[in-house]
């Protein structure tokens, strides 16, 4: 929820009724009115950080003096700050680097998963670390998750009834999810159902993720309180999410950038589009896709498929506002409403040439002018690193001669299959595969096919379940990589023909760089190139990374307890303890 503080609605009156001069007016432009779809000429008048009135000086009786900015928006669009109702702030970024990349291209809200945040802080860090980003131009707000997508030491689950709620219970949190791991809850699991209850008596959302679900499985999840959902990749899921209710979101993000082709899909009914029950998200862009843009690039592909523009801003203003009910304070130009405004060249291009925030200029140019707080990174539990050294044998799987070895073949960046082959033969596209306990209790080891040809050791503490992760075909080069990441505490390492090729530090967490998102671009996009060199074939390699630990995606994954079969949770190769 968002609060007005007494003294600023006070502010506001005051100017409305013309008994205090505006501190801000916008002059001579015109307005995208969210509410009407109309674009029509009206100054905007603000009085500290709300919108005071929208139309002209005499109907409103307002009062400007000397003290009143003036901004010349002549020849100008203004529409609201825009809403990314879906946001995964540690794609190698940190929530403050986002908001300093994003903020100048109009973004100026985002509601982000606290996954990581909730499994590596305690209550009051986490506490916190939520309230310093309140300081922050943008208006930062959260979900929170029930389960960690990931396998976890059973003795050492975070996500416990008790603190799920304490999470909840926050005034930043405005959903639960996303549900990753939904079928507890279809089950009847007590204690998943009393999370779900628990979010709706706080007046919150819930928040599912299921990808390819059958019309049925949505229908149930729907009854079982689940009421949105950003995984359709085609018009037919998302005809069924909204049929079934569900406020539904088209994706645009590095990994699936199905937007154009959902609103093409969606143009082409023979029903209206129900715009309003529609949102857009970015869904945790890795960082080279940032160089298109973020919130802005996605109204601008929607509007190019064909979506009305009063459509596609509303769908990333007032329809996420209205859903998570911040339409009293955010989502449009209206009196009352924060003064969150972008100004456009035309309506035509959403990348604004001006900010606003709360009244005050936030960012110009695509410049940013107001400083971020940044959390104290020091506090942030670093990559645990054990006084212990990697050992060839803990990074490699070794086999009798004839031996059938799990293969973990990946179909796309993030869709794996389980084959099982002999592995007599040297082959260059058939790589060592292992997921290691960082506190050096455990190894978890298999071979990986279709990532990448002739890599000798690349490791990687960013991926789902925070260990450390290593591919390559040199036991050698991998001991060197993964040693590199742990005495970092964290980070991308690339050994190749005996030297380091390449390397991320990622100090916060061993996920996160403290490196502005520029820079992680360059840094990311060099990492991208140099596995197209090695045959990489695809397109998103940070997420393979990411999800090879990640238990929400079929078909097998690398977790603690051993090489895991999604569906059943069958252990196909058990972890083995580190010596
Ligand atoms: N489920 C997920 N967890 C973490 N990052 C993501 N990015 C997109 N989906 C994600």
């Amino acid at each position: 929820m968002m609060n007005t503080s007494v003294e600023e609605r006070l502010a506001v009156i005051e100017t409305t009724m013309g008994r205090r001069p505006p501190t801000v007016w916008f002059k001579g432009g015109q307005v995208l009115n969210v509410y009407t779809g109309a674009v029509e000429y009206q100054d905007v008048w603000v009085g500290g950080s709300q919108i005071a009135f929208v139309g002209s000086r005499e109907e409103g009786k307002l009062n400007p003096d000397s003290s009143t900015k003036v901004v010349d928006v002549e020849g100008m669009v203004l529409v609201p700050g825009y809403i990314e109702p879906h946001s995964h702030p540690f794609q190698l970024y940190n929530p403050v680097s986002l908001t300093e990349k994003v903020l100048p291209l109009g973004t100026t809200a985002m509601i982000h998963d606290n996954l990581y945040f909730f499994r590596s802080l305690d209550d009051d860090r986490w506490q916190e670390w939520r309230e310093r980003l309140t300081a922050s131009a943008v208006h930062h707000f959260w979900w929170a998750r029930l389960d960690a997508q990931a396998r976890l030491d059973a003795d050492e689950d975070p996500f416990t009834l008790e603190r799920v709620k304490l999470a909840m219970s926050h005034p930043s949190t405005l959903q639960a999810g996303e549900l990753t791991d939904w079928m507890p809850l279809l089950s009847g699991d007590q204690k998943r159902v009393a999370m779900v209850e628990q979010a709706h008596r706080y007046g919150k959302r819930v928040e599912g993720h299921s990808p390819g679900a059958s019309y049925r499985t949505l229908s149930r999840l729907a009854a079982a309180g689940v009421t949105g959902d950003h995984e359709s990749i085609t018009v037919e899921e998302v005809l069924h999410r909204l049929r079934l209710g569900y406020m539904t979101t088209l994706r645009y993000s590095s990994l699936r950038p199905d937007l154009p082709d959902l609103i093409r899909g969606l143009l082409q009914q023979q029903a209206p589009v129900p715009w309003h029950r529609l949102m857009m998200t970015t869904d945790g862009p890795t960082p080279p896709a940032l160089r298109q843009g973020h919130v802005d690039a996605m109204i601008r592909v929607a509007i190019q498929a064909g979506c009305p523009p009063e459509h596609a801003y509303g769908m990333v203003t007032l329809n996420p506002a209205v859903y998570f009910g911040l339409d009293a304070h955010i989502g449009g130009i209206a009196p009352g409403r924060s003064a969150d405004i972008n100004v456009l060249r035309s309506l035509e291009d959403p990348t604004p040439i001006q900010v606003f925030v709360r009244g005050e200029r936030a960012a110009q140019s695509g410049r940013l002018l107001v400083e971020q707080p940044q959390p104290d990174w020091e506090r942030f539990p670093p990559l645990i690193s054990a006084p212990w050294r990697l050992q060839k044998k803990d990074v490699a799987l070794s086999l009798e001669k004839g031996e059938q070895a799990p293969v973990i073949h990946l179909v796309n960046p993030v869709i794996t299959q389980l084959k099982w082959e002999a592995v007599d033969e040297v082959d260059e596209e058939r790589l060592f595969v292992s997921l290691i306990d960082p506190a050096g209790q455990w190894t978890t080891q298999a071979f990986l096919r279709g990532f990448a040809r002739g890599i000798d050791g690349l490791a990687s503490s960013y991926n789902g379940s925070g260990d450390l992760l290593l591919l390559g075909r040199d036991p050698d080069a991998m001991v060197k990589a993964g040693q590199r990441v742990l005495d970092n505490g964290g980070g991308i390492a690339w050994f190749q023909g005996g030297g380091e090729s390449f390397f991320l530090p990622l100090p916060i967490g061993g996920k996160m760089s403290d490196q502005p998102i520029d820079d992680l671009i360059e840094k990311s996009e060099e990492l991208v190139t140099k596995l197209k060199n090695f045959d990489h074939p695809f397109h998103d390699p940070i997420y393979t990374f990411l999800f090879l630990s990640s238990t929400h995606l079929p078909q097998v994954r690398l977790t603690r307890d051993g090489l895991v079969r999604i569906k059943d949770g069958a252990i196909i190769r058990p972890a083995t303890p580190l010596t």
